[in-house]
């Protein structure tokens, strides 16, 4: 029977997702992050920025010497072929980013990602060497009708591959009413979300499952992080607008300070 793991012994990482936001002058932004975060956070927390896809070369090259890493923010399934404005993981890679986001709401409603299709880009990442930073969440009204634990399950379940490992695999809850717009969930609502993928992880996957990053995103700001990042499960952030202001940024990381 799989170990129950507790928070504390997982490193944290705090992952900023810029979306379609930033060019190359927005590089200033990562050296103002990395110099904030120093080694004596770093050594607590991991710290992530994923740009858009044209940046991440650069950003990865600037932080080469920076206590922080890439990501990116979405990848094709295949390695290459005829995909016209397609990405894949193992570009992302050759690029330097070490991670990236498959899965997130605003994919799966702007461009019809399904369960199925998350998994087969989370096993393109495994195929790059990437971490797979695997989005779930429920709208509003898939909460108001009180299927929220029943849809992040099976999006869970269908959107996870088998060879998920906490080496190679972030699971991110985002309910997509709290994804900027300045809502969150209550404290006690997180915690019971996040309670029940860690059963589900440690039931599927056992000792793995148990020891997998889960971050809670949507609205994550300097004033709540400390309070959110303090929920048993809570292993991390997945952040949005505020990522893409050092000082905010840095507000939300100094939670583990
Ligand atoms: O990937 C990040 C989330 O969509 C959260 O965005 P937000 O922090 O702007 O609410």
């Amino acid at each position: 029977m799989a170990s129950t793991a507790s928070s504390q012994t997982i490193k944290p990482i705090v992952a900023g997702n810029w979306k379609m936001n930033g060019a190359r002058a927005s590089l200033a932004t990562l050296a103002a992050i990395g110099e904030g975060v120093g080694s004596q956070l770093a050594s607590k927390v991991d710290v992530m920025i994923c740009p858009p896809a044209p940046l991440v070369f650069a950003a990865a090259t600037a932080c080469e010497k920076l206590p922080m890493t890439i990501g990116a923010q979405d990848c094709h399934a295949e390695e290459s072929g005829a995909h016209t404005g397609d990405t894949s993981a193992e570009m992302l890679a050759d690029c330097g980013a070490v991670a990236v986001i498959v899965g997130h709401s605003e994919r799966r409603a702007d461009h019809g990602e399904r369960d199925a299709d998350v998994k087969a880009k989370a096993e393109a990442a495994y195929r790059a060497g990437l971490v797979a930073i695997v989005c779930v969440g429920e709208t509003r009204a898939q909460r108001e009708a009180g299927e929220e634990i029943a849809v992040v399950s099976d999006q869970l379940a269908e959107s996870l591959p088998d060879a998920a490992t906490a080496a190679n695999t972030i699971v991110a809850y985002e309910p997509v009413w709290a994804i900027g717009t300045g809502l969150t969930p209550t404290a006690n609502d997180v915690a019971a979300m996040h309670k029940v993928m860690r059963d589900r992880l440690t039931a599927r996957f056992g000792n793995e499952g148990a020891s997998m990053r889960l971050l809670y995103g949507g609205s994550v700001k300097p004033g709540n992080a400390a309070e959110l990042m303090g929920i048993d499960h809570v292993n991390g952030a997945l952040v949005g607008g505020a990522s893409l202001k050092a000082e905010d940024f840095l507000g939300i990381i100094s939670a583990y300070a």
